[in-house]
């Protein structure tokens, strides 16, 4: 099995595809999310592991919206402990540091004491090439934003750890395939909702259907269709199975109001 992931080797990503798939034969690093759905899409590799939420940041929208671009599904998710660190060069310390470098979900964590600290901000495509940035800057007021195993493969320092705003950071990620695998009995379903018609009420109708039905939902989204301004469609995770009862109730419902629903997978969190 090929497994795509944003790499290069020291991503959280690559720790989370490592540690779910095993018995993979092939990790393959890309360069930034996009290009791990495209090659999922293009069927480069089998499966695809992407961040999809982080309790600080929320939602990564390039994820959500490449699930539909690419039309792939969730095959499971998996919710990991996410502890960012300062990382620099041997002369850097926390006075000498005046910008910081890493992937946006990744700076958003950190806000708190980038913002105290009155640090500049410098983006780019994951933890990991931050750290490999600034290795090659070499300056004393630059450090990365990643984890910790970063320091050893680019020869950095851990200057500060867990920098994150709390400690209870975490963030969740979904393996993605071309597939539907739309087994039943598992325990969340997500669903893209696209309203009929837009009418006062449209969304309290729509979430008031899993209500009466007991549904819980775990995650709402709302992005725009890119048709309007001000015209959306939900993601909407429920703790229901596919093929439950209560699921193809919600389901026919929906569809009878005249709402679409597509299906984007129906899986159980993993524990690893
Ligand atoms: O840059 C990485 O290390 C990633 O795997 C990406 C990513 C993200 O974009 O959310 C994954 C987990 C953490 O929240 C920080 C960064």
């Amino acid at each position: 099995m090929k497994v795509a992931y944003l790499g290069p080797s020291g991503t959280f990503s690559e720790e989370a595809a490592v540690r779910l798939f095993s018995d993979a034969d092939t990790f393959l690093p890309q360069e930034s999310m996009d290009d791990v759905l495209q090659a999922v899409s293009c069927a480069d590799v089998d499966k695809g592991v992407v961040p999809i939420e982080n309790s600080i940041a929320g939602t990564i929208d390039t994820s959500i919206d490449g699930l539909l671009t690419y039309r792939l599904f969730i095959e499971a998710d998996v919710i990991f402990p996410i502890s960012l660190n300062l990382i620099g060069t041997d002369h850097c310390s926390l006075d000498t540091i005046r910008r910081v470098v890493s992937i946006t979900p990744a700076l958003e964590q950190c806000r708190a004491l980038i913002r105290d600290k009155g640090w500049a901000c410098d983006r780019v495509g994951s933890t990991a090439i931050a750290a490999k940035v600034v290795m090659e800057r070499n300056q004393p007021e630059c450090a990365a934003i990643a984890s910790k195993c970063v320091a050893d493969i680019y020869g950095l320092k851990l200057i500060a750890s867990d920098i994150q705003d709390n400690k209870r950071n975490h963030t969740r990620f979904i393996i993605i395939s071309r597939n539907s695998h739309l087994h039943q009995h598992q325990k969340k379903t997500m669903l893209l909702v696209t309203p009929a018609t837009e009418h006062v009420g449209m969304l309290a109708s729509i979430l008031n259907v899993f209500a009466t039905l007991s549904i819980n939902l775990s995650w709402i989204e709302s992005r725009p269709t890119g048709e309007k301004l001000g015209e959306y469609r939900f993601f909407i995770e429920t703790e229901a199975g596919y093929g439950s009862d209560p699921m193809n109730k919600a389901i026919m419902i929906l569809r009878t109001f005249g709402h679409e629903v597509d299906i984007l997978g129906s899986y159980s969190t993993k524990i690893i």
